[in-house]
């Protein structure tokens, strides 16, 4: 069985593919590395040998989770590396080393899947953007602050603002005016992520017309799915590009 891991500055996500090496038979999310091996050794049922993972944290956080991957599982781990071109796609950087993998992964998935332009938005502790033409060349795309950062950045540095997470989850009832501090900082920043991604509708269409794509993938896919009807909703997105980038024989 294949252990598949996305290291993200929030969470780890992992999931487990059968003997086939295709079909995922489990998967979850982590906070941290122990969370992660406890979710892994809690059950007998799986028979890890390898595992191939894509991370965008630091080369020490990830060394050390792949040692303990080793020493507790005894898997060989293959982990995707910056290259300029794969399965037709070209890498948009001037240096291609600084895009960050999760990115490429997910481009690379969504190219794949699209077989042709694409858009990606991944909504993770940042919220990414990256366009893909129909002949595999990766325009470039945007970083701007995801959901979390968002509101901690208004928990953090305002005096005034603060309200806890339960509270937080009720305001997303309506996007009405708020009428409460949680009500207007939750609604006001779902709006610029909405807002975000209109925007990024409008210059794929200024690009490809309507011949295009549109992935949502990330932990917060779903705050703006709504937006995108025609959007394809694809969580894992980052382990198909991971498939390709790292593929096990
Ligand atoms: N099961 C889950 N556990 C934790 N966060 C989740 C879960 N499902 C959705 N989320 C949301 O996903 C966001 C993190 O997205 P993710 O793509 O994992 O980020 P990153 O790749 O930066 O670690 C959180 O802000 C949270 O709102
Ligand atoms: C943009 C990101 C922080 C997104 O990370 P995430 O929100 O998925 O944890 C990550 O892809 C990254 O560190 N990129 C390197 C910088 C870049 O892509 O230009
Ligand atoms: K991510």
């Amino acid at each position: 069985m294949i252990l598949e891991l996305d290291c993200g500055n929030s969470f780890i996500k992992w999931r487990v593919l059968d003997f086939d090496g295709v079909t995922p038979i489990e998967g979850g999310v982590a906070g941290t590395d122990s969370v992660l091996l406890a979710s892994l050794s809690d059950t007998d049922k799986f028979q890890l040998k390898k595992c191939r993972l894509v991370s965008v944290r630091t080369p020490q956080e990830t060394d050390s989770l792949v040692a303990l991957l080793i020493d507790v599982f005894g898997v060989s781990v293959s982990r995707a590396v910056p290259v300029r071109e794969l399965a037709g796609v070209k890498n948009g950087y001037n240096d291609y080393e600084r895009l960050g993998l999760d990115r490429w992964l997910a481009l690379l998935g969504g190219f794949h899947l699209a077989s042709g332009a694409c858009l990606v938005l991944d909504f993770g502790t940042a919220v990414t953007a990256d366009f893909v033409a129909a002949d595999g060349e990766h325009l470039g795309g945007f970083i701007c602050p995801g959901m979390p950062l968002m509101r901690n950045q208004l928990r953090t540095h305002t005096r005034r603002i603060r309200y806890d997470d339960t509270a937080a989850e009720r305001a997303h009832e309506s996007l009405a005016p708020g009428r409460a501090t949680v009500e207007a900082v939750e609604r006001g920043c779902m709006l610029m992520l909405r807002g975000f991604v209109l925007t990024q509708l409008e210059l794929a269409k200024e690009y490809w017309g309507k011949d295009f794509v549109v992935f949502l993938t990330g932990g917060d896919a779903n705050l703006v799915s709504g937006v995108v009807p025609d959007a394809k909703v694809v969580p894992d997105l980052v382990f198909v590009g991971l498939a390709m980038a790292c593929p096990l024989s």
